[in-house]
């Protein structure tokens, strides 16, 4: 359709716009015909050759497939096309570097079930019309965002294509020659080896002292039994009090009653005094070695990654930890069903926990995660920070908003972090940062809303940022090595 040519001169003004319709009528009208001189003359021959039935379509520049709609309204397109122009520099907002917030002409598309206050301007439209900032467009150039993965296909094409993720590339020069062999890679040396220089480049940028993040031996997954274990309760301390004192009563009663010292038999004796069998006893001191246990153990802060089923949160967890193999992921949402605790050596321990909105799950199942994480996120003392994950491609979706708000509720600080940037290009990229920042700002009273992290899994570019950002959380004192660590009491 036109406007398909028109988005091309968007800004122009009219005049401009009908040197360009001449420039275009020139180039298709046939030679025979001569060219128009008035404006009358023009409209005839646009209409002419803006008609379905247009014989010479074949001369039509490259964009005639989507010319061969006709407007439906309008018979006169020229008319459209000017008026179109004038919508579009109306609505055009100007560049929003500066404030960094939406202009108040563009219509609302931050929210799906808000109208447009201009009718005639599509929400992608006015999503294209957001002129990000230089400023955000460099860092993003800079962090290599908005650059797809690399993808191979296999010689054997039935075998498919393969996307290359950041693991992938730690093959060793043999290993890689090996896997060639087994024609399990494609056979191009050339590409390795310059991609062994970017490697090494991006290793360099690696922050220093984080080894213990990047080794994925480093990373245990504790197994589940421990995992539930951790979920603390905020009363934890006065629960061991309490087993404490029970277990000090019965020996002090003990020792009261018998002037001998304290053996085997006079212990029976005081039990059942206390009514309590030997039974009871052993399964409060049990009790009380697990909430030692729990209390030794939760002294690790914590950090959490919440989002979305499928948004990436245990891709970003195997790229964090330059491993395939610290977390189990699928394209299929709804893989990750618990709490899965990776103590990152004696460090910290980062929590991937299973998504929200829509997985292939049972509603139960789903109302339950749902339950464990709110729980987990609103009475764990050791967490530090909650990384809420957000697919670059759609933005803020309702789960999300609807997931914030219970954070913002509980009064929860969170981070976002925009994921699987390789999937949109840098200017869309920068678009969705804007509106997701500018809704955070406006709606989210905890939300970190100075500085979204953006990340790829797939191509590893934003992993630094986000690295240096946990640092920050935690404390840079993580860094020092063990043995120069005070040791905690509880341990
Ligand atoms: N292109 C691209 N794909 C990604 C990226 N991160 C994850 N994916 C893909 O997205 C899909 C889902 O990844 P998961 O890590 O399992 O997602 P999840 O959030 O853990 O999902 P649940 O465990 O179901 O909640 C997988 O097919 C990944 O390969 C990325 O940065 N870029
Ligand atoms: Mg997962």
């Amino acid at each position: 359709m036109l406007s398909s040519g028109i988005r091309i001169n968007q800004t122009c003004r009219q005049t401009d716009l009908i040197s360009f319709l001449r420039s275009f009528i020139t180039e298709v009208t046939p030679i025979r015909e001569r060219r128009p001189t008035s404006t009358k003359a023009l409209n005839n021959v646009c209409s002419r050759h803006f008609s379905a039935s247009c014989s010479s379509r074949a001369r039509l520049p490259y964009f005639h497939k989507q010319l061969k709609k006709k407007p439906k309204s309008e018979n006169n397109p020229m008319k459209e096309a000017v008026e179109l122009d004038h919508a579009n520099l109306a609505t055009k907002p100007a560049s929003i570097s500066k404030s960094s917030s939406l202009p108040s002409s563009s219509p609302s598309i931050l929210s799906s079930s808000e109208g447009s206050s201009t009718p005639s301007i599509s929400k992608r439209q006015a999503f294209k019309s957001i002129t990000p900032p230089t400023k955000l467009m460099n860092e993003i150039r800079i962090l290599g965002l908005g650059a797809k993965a690399e993808t191979w296909s296999f010689d054997n094409s039935d075998r498919g294509n393969k996307t290359i993720r950041p693991w992938d590339k730690k093959l060793s020069p043999d290993e890689w020659k090996q896997q060639q062999r087994e024609n399990r890679l494609p056979a191009k040396k050339v590409w390795f080896e310059q991609k062994t220089k970017k490697i090494v480049e991006k290793e360099e940028v690696k922050f220093p002292g984080m080894r213990f993040v990047a080794g994925a031996s480093t990373m245990k997954s504790v197994p589940h039994e421990e995992a539930l274990l951790k979920l603390i309760r905020p009363n934890l301390f006065d629960e061991l009090e309490e087993i404490d004192r029970l277990l000090k009563d019965s020996r002090e009663s003990l020792s009261s009653s018998s002037p001998f010292p304290q053996d085997q038999e006079s212990s029976s004796i005081a039990t059942a005094r206390l009514k309590l069998s030997p039974e009871e006893i052993k399964e409060l001191e049990a009790k009380k070695r697990a909430k030692e246990w729990e209390i030794k153990d939760s002294v690790l802060q914590e950090i959490a990654i919440v989002g979305r089923s499928n948004v990436g949160k245990s891709t970003m967890l195997n790229t964090l930890t330059d491993s395939p193999n610290t977390a189990r992921v699928s394209s299929k949402p709804g893989l990750t069903r618990q709490l899965n605790f990776y103590r990152c050596g004696e460090k910290f321990v980062v929590v991937d926990m299973p998504g929200y909105g829509f997985a292939f799950a049972k509603e139960e199942d789903k109302n339950n995660w749902k339950e464990l994480i709110e729980e987990y996120l609103s009475s764990r003392k050791t967490l530090r920070r909650i990384y809420v994950m957000i697919d670059a491609r759609h933005g803020l979706k309702v789960a999300d908003k609807e997931f914030l708000s219970m954070l913002d509720s509980k009064s929860k600080k969170f981070q976002v972090v925009l994921t699987k940037c390789d999937l949109v290009n840098p200017p869309d990229l920068a678009r969705c940062y804007m509106l997701v920042q500018e809704e955070l700002k406006k709606t989210y009273r905890h939300a970190i809303s100075e500085r979204l992290l953006m990340i790829s899994s797939y191509t590893g570019a934003g992993m630094n940022n986000l690295r240096k950002d946990m640092l920050f959380v935690l404390g840079y004192d993580i860094l020092v090595r063990d043995r120069e660590r005070p040791k905690s009491t509880l341990r």
